[in-house]
């Protein structure tokens, strides 16, 4: 029985190598010389330079008469010419080396050829060429890349072909085949960078030309069907700074909103005025802030429906602001003291009713004043949080119930302070923190003012269940959703507290974190600056004859916040300029101020 052996390709069946010969071996030390000079000509050419002024000496000194100028006359020609060329090409401090080069080889040849180039001058002349050579070497110690061992490499495998049309990614797929193609929902829209986390996906995603990111988001039920996912499951949202086609998608596999997520302790960054408040679907924290460096405190709004969570979301930011060497809080609770009870006798000043609501707004109106002078010392800008000059959050809960008015209830002199507070306080350190039940103009006692102001702020929504209040939400970039489309309960039936949208850069689905007894959390005593503590805190015991309700009380107090009459005037006749009938009614609505302000102003007319 014979046994075969596999037959090798015929390129494999090597053929014995020839014997080198000598002009071989000459061949190939002429390609490495040359090979060598190549990669290094550049670090040789000091070497060249003290060689040829060498050999210019030693000619020179070699011959004798008016021959002996020869070599150095063209020495310094060809030294010259060298100079001339480096000169021309070289910047202040390369001109500065060519010159001294030059001049160094000139005298060298020069003096060989006086002395001759015995054995001390030719020592002294390399000692000195390779000294003054360093500067240049450390300037080029890379050698020239080695184009001939490149070329004589084998070359690189080539890169792997493309994935074939049908085993690309199977969100892609589903993207490419139900979204974006023609006729679909978002055609000729592309897919990218798609990324896992714990609990989906996140993908780029870029749409034709001429369309717009918002497009994006009104696809967002497409897009949940196609991924055969439960409502709520796909964000999308801007990239900051990039184009409007391009948009960020997150994908939500599971909800870890369905989870609590407790506070984990103070997190106020005094250099950002910002500490973590809510966690993102992604799992991203979404920061609260406080103060904006440079540019003084900020004001906020908390909003949602009775049980909501709003309530717990001023915890934590009484939590954080009283853990901090550089908040010092005011608590007014809209709900008589029964929405904020833990933080009574544990902040400066606790007001549980409307007078004492009150009373805790006209005192932040004169800290203002008394903080004026240190604005001012400090060449305008904004007072920054310190130890030494606290920020004042004025933390107002059911505040819609201290700003709102009605027949029985005239609150426009408590709109009027928040809205000083509001206009100008920033600057002074002073912020509202306000919690309504919706996020309306409505609520904040139809103040465009506060409306305005507080958007400019942060705005916490959480769930609401009728469709119009949302009107200080659904301004700006449109909403993933809508604060009344957020469920009452996640599919396992636990209730959503805490759900909402922060409406920061980010516009998330996002759940507050929660913080379930505040009153455990040490709290830091912090002195108010010697401006303010020269202003009495006012007394807050006294119960009889609180309310001023009446027209002429609210009166009273507006008139006593209006340092300047000219306020008034000045807006009663911006009203008449602007058209408005000056009687006094119609003069009072168009100027929010009080019927008594009114008269007043007009009799000083
Ligand atoms: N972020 C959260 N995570 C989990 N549970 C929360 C969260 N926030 C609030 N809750 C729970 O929801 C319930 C209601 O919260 P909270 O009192 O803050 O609501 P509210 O909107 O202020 O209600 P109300 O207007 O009646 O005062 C509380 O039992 C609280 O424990």
């Amino acid at each position: 029985m014979t046994t075969k052996t596999p037959l090798k390709p015929d390129a494999e069946v090597a053929e014995p190598a020839p014997e080198p010969t000598s002009s071989d071996t000459m061949l190939q030390a002429r390609q490495e010389a040359m090979r060598l000079g190549k990669r290094w000509r550049r670090q040789a050419l000091p070497l060249a330079g003290i060689g040829g002024t060498h050999a210019v000496g030693a000619a020179s000194a070699a011959l004798t008469g008016p021959a002996a100028l020869i070599p150095v006359a063209a020495g310094w020609a060809a030294t010259a010419g060298t100079y001339g060329h480096a000169h021309k090409r070289a910047s202040r401090w390369d001109r500065l080396y060519a010159g001294i080069a030059a001049a160094g080889s000139a005298s060298f040849q020069a003096g060989l050829g006086l002395v001759g180039a015995d054995g001390i001058t030719a020592s002294l002349l390399w000692a000195c060429g390779c000294a003054l050579s360093v500067p240049y070497w450390v300037r080029h110690s890379e050698p020239d890349p080695d184009v001939t061992a490149e070329l004589a490499a084998p070359a690189p495998p080539p890169e792997a072909l493309p994935v074939a049309p049908g085993t690309a990614d199977r969100r892609i797929r589903l993207w490419d085949e139900h979204i974006a193609a023609s006729g679909k929902a978002l055609p000729g829209s592309t897919l990218s960078d798609i990324s896992a986390f714990a609990y989906g996906w996140k993908a780029k995603l870029e749409l034709a030309i001429t369309e717009h990111w918002h497009a994006a988001l009104q696809a967002r039920k497409s897009i949940l069907s196609v991924f055969d996912l439960p409502d709520g499951r796909v964000f999308v949202e801007a990239i900051p700074g990039e184009s409007v086609r391009k948009a960020r998608l997150t994908v939500l596999t599971s909800d870890p909103l369905q989870l609590k997520t407790r506070w984990q302790g103070p997190g106020l960054d005094p250099s950002t005025g910002k500490f973590p408040l809510m966690v993102a679907a992604d799992g991203q924290p979404l920061p609260f802030k406080l103060w904006n460096p440079g540019a003084g405190a900020m004001h906020a709004l908390i909003s949602g429906v009775t049980r909501s969570g709003k309530t717990k979301v001023l915890d934590v930011i009484l939590t954080e602001a009283g853990m901090s060497d550089r908040v010092l809080p005011l608590v007014i609770d809209g709900g008589g003291g029964a929405s904020l009870p833990q933080w009574r006798g544990r902040t400066k000043l606790f007001a549980d009713t409307p007078a004492r609501a009150r009373k805790v707004l006209r005192y932040v109106l004169r800290l203002m004043e008394r903080r004026r002078p240190a604005v001012e010392r400090q060449g305008g800008g904004s007072l920054e949080p310190s130890p030494e000059t606290p920020l004042i959050p004025v933390v107002i809960d059911e505040a819609h119930k201290l700003l709102m008015s009605d027949d029985e209830t005239d609150n426009r002199d408590v709109v009027r302070m928040c809205e000083r507070i509001v206009q100008e306080g920033a600057k002074f350190g002073i912020c509202l923190i306000l919690a309504t039940q919706v996020p309306s103009i409505k609520q904040l006692g139809n103040s465009t003012a506060l409306r305005d102001q507080v958007k400019a702020g942060t705005i916490v929504g959480l769930r609401i269940t009728e469709k119009g209040s949302g009107n200080m939400i659904d301004t700006g970039d449109p909403m993933p959703e809508h604060l009344k489309d957020l469920p009452a309960e996640f599919p396992d039936g636990a209730p959503t507290h805490g759900l909402g949208y922060m409406m920061t850069a980010r516009k998330i689905r996002a759940r507050a974190l929660l913080l379930e007894n505040p009153a455990e959390q040490p709290l830091v005593d912090v002195p108010l600056d010697a401006d303010s503590a020269a202003e009495p805190l006012p007394a807050l015991t006294e119960e009889a004859n609180e309310e001023p309700n009446s027209e002429r009380e609210s009166a009273r107090h507006l008139q006593s916040l209006t340092e300047d009459p000219g306020d008034a005037d000045e807006r009663i006749q911006a009203a008449i300029d602007a058209g408005t009938h000056p009687d006094a009614v119609s003069l009072m609505q168009a100027t929010g101020l009080t019927l008594a302000q009114v008269r007043q102003a007009l009799a000083r007319r």
